[in-house]
Order: C-alpha cells, then structure tokens, then sequence
C-alpha cells in the first residue's frame, strides 16, 4: 500500500481460537483435556481502499475463519478488526460472498424476492414500486435480465446463481466485499466469467475486496496483494507482482508449482507435496518444516517472525 493510499480494512494481530474438547461426561469418562484449536493465528494486513487483498492457502489455513471474522459472523478471541469510515462517514461493514451461491440463496423465493430482501430490511427504497426498480436494475447490472427475477434460484446455472448472489450483496450498497471462494464451485470457463463481472464492478462501483481462494492462479488477476496463510498464520505477504515474480517462501513456491502450465500437454493440477498437519497439534518451531525443502535444526525450534524485505514483501521464513 503507497503512503496516498487509505486502508479501508485493518486487521491487527488477529487471534481466533475454537474449543473443540469432546463433550463434559466423555471427557469424565476417558479423562480427557480439553482440546483448543487455533485456527487463526496473529494476522495482521490492511487493505487498501479501492484495492483487493487476496488471502490464499490449502485447506484449513484458516483463510475462511478471517472471512467471518472480518464480517463479523464469529466474534475474534483477541485482535483489532478496524473499518475506515465509508462514503456516509459511518465506519464501512462488509457484505460476504460465499463459495455456494445455492446454499445461501433460499430456494422458496424468486430472485426478485432474493434481491429485494436487503433493500426493504434495511429501508433502502421507500415504496414497492422504487423497490422493484432497484432490483432491476441490480440484475442488469451483473449481467441478468428483468425476467430472471421471476425465476427460482434452482432454475439457474452455478454461474447465474453466482450472479445473483452478488447482486444481492451489492443491494445493500456495500464498499467492501469479502469473498469466500466465489468461483470455486465452478467450470473453468464460468470462473473467469464471474472474475471478469467482479473486476468490473470494483471499477464501477468503487468496492474493495478481501478475496479468499485455495487457488493463486484465480486471485493473480484480481488481487493487488496477496497474503499467503499456512495453519492459521501469514507466511508470505506481497504486491500480487512481487509475489509471482519472486515468490520467497518455501510454501508459496510449492502453491505456485501447482498451478497448471497453460503449455504442457499434461495440465492436470500438481499436488502440494505432504500433508497439512493438524492444527490441533501443530509442529513446533516452524509448523511448515516437515513439509519444507531449506528446513534445517533451527527451524524446529524457533517460529520466524515476518520480516519485511527491500521489495516490501513480508515473509516467515529464517532461509528464504
Ligand atoms: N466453527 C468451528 N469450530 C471448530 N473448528 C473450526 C470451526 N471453523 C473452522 N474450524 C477449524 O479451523 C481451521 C481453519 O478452518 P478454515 O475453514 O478457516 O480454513 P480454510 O483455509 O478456509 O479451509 P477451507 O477452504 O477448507 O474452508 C480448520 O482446522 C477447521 O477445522
């Protein structure tokens, strides 16, 4: 972020942990401990206004947990979650997208009724008639037509379901969108569909973006930065260029070996060599060492902090 830059979103030394001990007579019964899960783990980044701020990682990073926590669906254990004040001058709230467009649109209504819900909720159209008109217009603007409001949510492909989603996230007038996954549930070609539909409306609209993704081939394009999580913690935070040009962490260079090169006869997805630990028992030290090619004695004992290095880029790691 240059120093003319305002972060619309900053997150400081965010902590989240879940307990997840079996239940009271069980842990009688089989003397058990309690059991804590620490799923994020001291993350700090800001986002700059206008900008997109990508979170990317394997599975159970923790990049989801950020998500709600930002939105504010679970409460953070400790940390600060500060919003700029948006166009109103009241602090921005975000409004989230999710990875299954069918799960969160309710089946029984018809789109029109989907997208309307935010804007009689929140008193944002005064009469029916002004409502209906929104609606419209928000369907135009993510690429439906007028008669798709009469329609249900299962009449749709995964992509037009996706559009829906987005415009009733965008009814609410949101500046700030955190988005869950929102292409993964779909074919390639929709993918960049839907990308190309959310580039466009952060031009349009202004929005800024908390992207989250398993996959740094779909968030190249759409992000100015990205931060790469490893169980629970930042490992790698950099411009989305200085990233691809010169990844410097060991595990942001296995995430980007698996992305498919377009020019080899075999495209099919690599798999990022070992497994995830556990986040209930995470290694000591360094908890990507068992997985990593520089690991040497020291990384089993000592966590590397984040260190910022000359081309901005933040990075974990004692032998990157
Ligand atoms: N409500 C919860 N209760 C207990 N554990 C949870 C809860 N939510 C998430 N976790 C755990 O926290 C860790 C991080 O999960 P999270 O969903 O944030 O990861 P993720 O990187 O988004 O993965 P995915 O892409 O699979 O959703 C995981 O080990 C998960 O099992």
């Amino acid at each position: 972020m240059t120093a003319t830059q305002t972060a619309a979103l900053r997150v400081e030394k965010l902590d989240r942990v879940f307990d997840v001990s079996a239940p009271f007579l069980s842990r009688l019964l089989y003397r058990q401990e309690r059991r804590y899960l620490h799923a994020v783990n001291d993350v700090s980044f800001s986002v700059p206004s206008g900008g997109c701020l990508s979170l990317v990682g394997e599975s159970g990073c923790g990049k989801s947990t950020v998500a709600r926590l930002v939105t504010g669906i679970y409460p953070p254990s400790s940390g600060q979650i500060r919003f700029a004040p948006g166009r109103s001058g009241q602090p921005l709230s975000a409004q989230m997208i999710f990875q299954d467009p069918y799960a969160s649109l309710n089946p029984r209504w018809r789109v029109k009724t989907i997208i309307a819900e935010p804007l009689r909720e929140l008193k944002l159209r005064d009469t029916e008639a002004l409502v209906a008109e929104r609606v419209a217009e928000l369907l135009g603007i993510v690429g439906l037509n007028v008669a798709d409001g009469d329609k249900f949510p299962h009449e749709f492909s995964g992509g037009q379901r996706q559009r829906i989603s987005i415009a009733r996230a965008l009814a609410s007038e949101p500046e700030f969108l955190v988005c869950d996954e929102p292409t993964s549930a779909l074919d390639v070609s929709v993918q960049a569909q839907i990308l190309n539909l959310m580039r466009r409306l952060q031009d349009e609209l202004g929005l800024t973006y908390l992207f989250i993704s398993h996959d740094l081939s779909v968030v190249r394009h759409m992000s100015d930065q990205i931060a790469v999580m490893y169980l629970g913690r930042i490992v790698e935070h950099a411009e989305t260029e200085v990233l691809f040009a010169d990844p410097k962490h060991p595990y942001t260079r296995l995430l980007l070996e698996t992305i498919p090169d377009v020019n080899s006869p075999h495209r099919d997805r690599k798999i990022v060599a070992g497994e995830v630990p556990s986040p209930l028992s995470p290694p000591s030290g360094c908890t990507f060492h068992p997985r990593c090619p520089l690991a040497q004695d020291r990384c089993k004992t000592e966590r590397p902090n984040l260190e910022t290095k000359p081309d901005g880029a933040r990075v974990a790691c004692h032998f990157a």
